[in-house]
């Protein structure tokens, strides 16, 4: 059985003290977990003052980006080391923006997925079609392509760990979200690749997410698709309000 993992992305949000204040607000309302998981991931600047604030608390802590080296002349890079240190439990590999604006490759995003479990790190690898691949009909092959080429020397055993979200990038922070049955399809179509690499029991194992303007008034319906997961929330997470309405899905 799958625990769902709702995770909140901060992106480039929260300065020190607006991240705590927000960790304080979600820890006021938030009552044990038991059914799910969620986590928080703030930009790199505050995981050190939030990190004690989750200590035993029922939300857990995770990075948006590592590098794949664990130490190193790298000027301005995080390494998984860094992370797993000040208490990150998962990171964010191979978000769209980071494709999009920083370049990155699959070759890159497979590189940084293998660092993060190396490191006792779980992944949450993002992939997703843009709006012109989807209209062409491409966004299956595109995706499941994506899928593939992250988990590249990923043996069976480690496959516990990654957790992938799917991320059609039209529909971030767009508003525009995929219909639950589009999503769902895309998850079916994952999970199958899945199985073609690992096997049934380990692809029925996998945890994965939706991202792409996921709120409290879509969340319930997209929860309830057999193949979704959990859900990757960027702008929605900034409130405690509306990420704790999501956490409490129903
Ligand atoms: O990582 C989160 C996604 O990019 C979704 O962002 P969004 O919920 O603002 O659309």
């Amino acid at each position: 059985m799958r625990t769902p993992l709702i995770a909140g992305n901060w992106k480039m949000y929260k300065t020190i003290g607006e991240a705590t204040a927000l960790v304080r607000d979600l820890l006021a309302e938030l009552g044990p977990l038991t059914d799910r998981e969620a986590i928080v991931c703030p930009p790199f600047t505050a995981l050190a003052a939030v990190a004690p604030l989750l200590v035993d608390s029922p939300l857990g802590l995770g990075a948006q980006n590592l590098y794949h080296e664990a130490q190193g002349a790298f000027t301005g890079e995080v390494s998984p080391v860094m992370l797993a240190d000040v208490g990150c439990r998962y990171v964010i590999v191979g978000h769209s923006e980071r494709r999009q604006y920083f370049g990155e490759s699959d070759a890159l995003v497979n590189r940084k997925l293998r660092a993060a479990l190396a490191h006792g790190l779980r992944p949450i690898v993002c992939v997703g079609e843009s709006k012109p691949q989807r209209d062409a009909g491409q966004a299956e092959p595109i995706v499941t392509a994506q899928v593939r080429a992250a988990l590249v020397e990923v043996p069976p055993d480690r496959m516990s760990d990654v957790v992938i979200a799917y991320e059609p990038i039209w529909a971030i922070g767009t508003g525009d979200t995929a219909t639950p049955a589009d999503a769902q399809a895309m998850h079916a179509a994952i999970r199958a690749t899945l199985a073609e690499l690992y096997g049934s029991e380990i692809a029925t194992a996998v945890r994965i997410q939706y991202g792409g303007s996921v709120k409290p008034d879509n969340i319930d319906e997209l929860m309830a698709q057999p193949d979704i997961d959990g859900a990757l929330v960027g702008g929605a997470s900034l409130q405690a309000a509306s990420f704790l309405r999501i956490i409490q899905y129903r």
